[in-house]
């Protein structure tokens, strides 16, 4: 099976604080992949450094490798600017821009020189459509974003992600400020856009990770403890941590 990424002896830290030790992981294309772990274990920090936004901090420093697609993400010829548009992002709280749907949706081509409205008009269409939203906001596409409900506006954030036409998603918790059915509409979408993106989701929720991840990875203090089969590393563990986390013992 092909890997999107290929991430080895990952080393991270803040200043002078370590947050990440040694991680090797590969990270398979068109499948779902899971973080979880309690708080402060590293997971948002991992996900960040996969597209290089955890560099926004100025004090981070790296050691090890991460290629995406064979090539390294520090080294070889590939610019963050376009790393950041083939690996987008998906945070936690729905953070359209104040502007209108289609606005929202149109913002990244816009910003890489497509300015036909037909060209456009395409974009969006097929954005809002892959991100599972198209019928629910299709005559509503001038409306302001911040006036859709939570779970609308999170799927109107996948779509903007969507129209850059990347190959990676990277997920922080999108679902974690939203209602269960909105919950569960993003949990389908996921299944869907794994036909065509690979897929990284952190998350809080073990149920979640169980339910709609082919692959999950338990994080413990910065390091990656155990990366298994989903279905291999809930029913069968191979680590005491992982048993004790998704047991409920701590965490
Ligand atoms: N901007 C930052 N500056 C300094 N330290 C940071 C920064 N962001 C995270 N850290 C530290 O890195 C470690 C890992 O944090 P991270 O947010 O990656 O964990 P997490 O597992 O995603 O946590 P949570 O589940 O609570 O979101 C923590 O010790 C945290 O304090």
């Amino acid at each position: 099976m092909k890997s999107v990424f290929e991430v080895e002896n990952l080393n991270l830290w803040y200043g002078s604080n370590q947050a990440l030790y040694e991680i090797s992981m590969q990270i398979p294309q068109n499948q779902v992949t899971a973080i979880i772990g309690p708080s402060g274990c590293g997971k948002s920090t991992y996900l960040k450094a996969l597209n290089r936004m955890v560099e926004m901090v100025p004090s981070v420093k790296t050691s090890g490798t991460i290629k995406y697609n064979d090539q390294n993400i520090y080294k070889d010829k590939l610019t963050v600017e376009y790393l950041r548009t083939k690996v987008g992002m998906v945070f936690q709280k729905p953070n359209p821009f104040p502007k209108s749907v289609y606005d929202n949706v149109a913002y990244g081509p816009r910003v890489h020189g497509i300015k036909k409205r037909a060209i456009l008009d395409q974009i969006v269409e097929k954005s809002l459509k892959d991100a599972a939203i198209w019928d629910e906001l299709k005559d509503r596409l001038n409306e302001n974003a911040y006036s859709l409900s939570g779970g609308q506006q999170q799927r109107v954030c996948i779509a903007r992600a969507l129209a850059v036409e990347p190959d990676v998603i990277l997920m922080d918790e999108p679902t974690s400020a939203l209602d269960p059915i909105s919950t569960l509409k993003v949990e389908e979408l996921v299944q869907e856009l794994k036909k065509k993106y690979s897929i990284v989701i952190v998350t809080h929720n073990m149920q979640q990770a169980a339910r709609i991840s082919d692959n999950t990875a338990f994080f413990l203090n910065g390091e990656l403890i155990e990366y298994a089969d989903t279905n291999k590393l809930f029913q069968n563990p191979d680590d005491k941590r992982t048993e004790d986390y998704i047991t409920g013992r701590f965490g």
